[in-house]
C-alpha cells in the first residue's frame, strides 16, 4: 500500500504542533516540510518529525496527499498559483488559518475549490515557534473545517478521519459562519486584553505600583496580550467588519455597566455578574472541546528556598511531567499554595501519591 504523505509549508506553533501529533498518531506516515527558518526543519527532521526537509517551492510537494499551509496567511496565499501546478488531483489543500475569508477568495478565484478545505484549530497559545509546538496542543479542541463548496466529500471524510485520529473534534462551519464566530471568542478577546494592558500601563504612576501588585485575575484575562503583534495585526485586518460589529456590541455592554457603576444600581450590578457567571459556568472545564480538561493538584508547602525545586526534582525523577507550576493565593487558598498542572489524569494520581508519602498536604480539586 501506497505511504500517506503529508506536507506542511510554516512549521511554527501551529505546523509544528499538528505535524507532531501526526508522527505520535500515525508514526508510518511520510512528512515533508518547508519553512523560512532552514534551522527550524533541521531540529524538526533530527527530533524525527519532519522525514524529507524541502526548499522553497520545492516540486516535492507534489507527492503530497494532504497539504497544510501553516506560514502567515499572507504567504499562504503566496504559495496558492505554484501549488496550482503541482500538486495531485486527490490532493487536499489545507491551512490553519484564525481567518478564513480571505484564503477562500483567494482559491476560488484560482479555481483550486475541489482541492480546498479551510482548517482552523481553537487551541493555540501566546508563544510562537515550532520549539513551542507539542504533539498534545490541539487534542481535546475543536478543529473547525471550512470546507469549499467544490469539494468532494471523500476528500471531507478523509480529512475529518485525520483531525479525529489525532485527537481534535472536528466541526464543519461555512467560512462565513467562522469569521463571525471567532471574531466574537478569538479576535475580540484579544483586542480587549490588549487594551486593558494599554490602559493599566497608562494609568500607572512612575513608581509602577499597578504594574507590582496586578494579581491572578488581571494575569487570567490579559495573558494574550503576549501573543504575536504580527499575528494579530494580520487577524484585525483579514476580518475587520465581523470585528468592529462585534466590538460595538461590547462597547454597548460596557457603557452600560458603567451606567450601573455610576448610578450605583446593585441589582442591575449583581445581575450583570450573576448572568455572567452563570453562563461561564457552563461553559464546561471537563468535557472536551476549547477549554481543556485540568489535571491539577494544589499542596502545601513551606516557604522557603528551593521548596518548588524539590517538588519538581521528586516529580521528575518518578517520570512524572509537570505542564505548570506556581504559587497561587486566591480566596480559597488565603496563605498560598503551589498548584501544579499536570498533561493527563494518571500524571495527576501518581503525583498525589508520590508527594502523599513523603508527608505533603494536597488538595485535589
Ligand atoms: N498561535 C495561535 O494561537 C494560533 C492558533 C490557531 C491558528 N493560528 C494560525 O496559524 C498560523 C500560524 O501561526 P503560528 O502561531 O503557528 O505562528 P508561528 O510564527 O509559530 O509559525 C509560523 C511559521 O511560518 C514560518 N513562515 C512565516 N513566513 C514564512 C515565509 N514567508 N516562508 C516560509 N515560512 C514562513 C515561520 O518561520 C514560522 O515557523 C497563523 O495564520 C495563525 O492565524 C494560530
Ligand atoms: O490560547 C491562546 O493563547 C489563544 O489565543 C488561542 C486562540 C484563541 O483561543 O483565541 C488564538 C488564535 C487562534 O486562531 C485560535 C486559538
Amino acid at each position: 500500500m501506497e505511504t500517506t504523505t503529508i506536507g506542511f509549508i510554516g512549521l511554527g506553533l501551529i505546523g509544528g504542533s499538528i505535524a507532531k501529533a501526526i508522527r505520535k498518531f500515525h508514526p508510518e506516515y511520510q512528512i515533508l516540510a518547508y519553512n523560512r527558518t532552514r534551522d527550524t526543519l533541521e531540529d524538526a527532521v533530527f527530533d524525527g518529525i519532519v522525514d524529507i526537509a524541502c526548499d522553497e517551492q520545492d516540486s516535492k510537494f507534489a507527492l503530497c496527499d494532504i497539504i497544510f499551509l501553516c506560514a502567515t496567511v499572507d504567504y499562504n496565499i503566496e504559495c496558492l498559483p505554484w501549488l496550482k501546478q503541482i500538486i495531485r488531483p486527490g490532493c487536499i489543500l489545507t491551512d490553519v488559518g484564525s481567518v478564513k475569508g480571505e484564503i477562500h477568495k483567494a482559491i476560488t478565484a484560482l479555481s483550486m475549490a475541489p482541492n480546498f478545505i479551510g482548517g482552523h484549530p481553537m487551541a493555540g497559545s501566546e508563544k510562537t515557534g515550532y520549539e513551542h509546538s507539542t504533539d498534545h496542543l490541539i487534542e481535546n479542541a475543536y478543529y473547525i473545517l471550512t470546507p469549499s463548496e467544490e469539494v468532494g466529500l471523500d476528500k471531507i471524510g478523509v480529512y475529518t478521519e485525520l483531525v479525529t485520529s489525532i485527537g481534535a473534534l472536528p466541526m464543519i462551519l461555512t467560512y462565513e459562519e467562522h469569521d463571525y464566530i471567532t471574531a466574537a471568542v478569538s479576535h475580540l478577546p484579544h483586542v480587549v486584553a490588549a487594551a486593558l494592558v494599554n490602559l493599566v500601563h497608562k494609568l500607572d504612576s512612575p513608581s509602577e505600583h499597578m504594574k507590582a501588585i496586578a494579581a491572578g485575575g488581571f494575569k487570567d484575562i490579559t495573558r494574550i496580550a503576549s501573543s504575536s503583534p504580527y499575528m494579530w495585526q494580520q487577524i484585525c485586518m483579514e476580518n475587520p467588519e465581523n470585528i468592529s460589529q462585534v466590538l460595538d456590541e461590547f462597547i454597548r455592554l460596557i457603557v452600560q455597566a458603567k451606567y450601573l457603576v455610576d448610578q450605583h444600581d446593585g441589582e442591575g450590578l449583581f445581575r450583570m455578574f450573576s448572568d455572567s457567571r452563570e453562563y461561564r459556568d457552563s461553559i464546561s472545564d471537563t468535557s472536551s472541546g476549547p477549554i481543556k480538561k485540568e489535571y491539577a493538584l494544589y499542596c502545601d508547602i513551606i516557604d522557603e528556598t528551593g521548596a518548588i525545586a524539590t517538588i519538581a526534582t521528586l516529580l521528575s525523577m518518578n517520570n512524572i511531567s509537570i505542564k505548570n507550576i506556581g504559587i497561587i493565593h486566591n480566596r480559597e487558598f488565603d496563605e498560598g499554595v503551589l498548584k501544579i498542572d499536570f498533561y493527563d489524569q494518571t500524571a495527576q494520581k501518581e503525583a498525589a501519591e508520590q508527594l502523599g508519602k513523603r508527608n505533603y498536604i494536597i488538595y485535589e480539586r
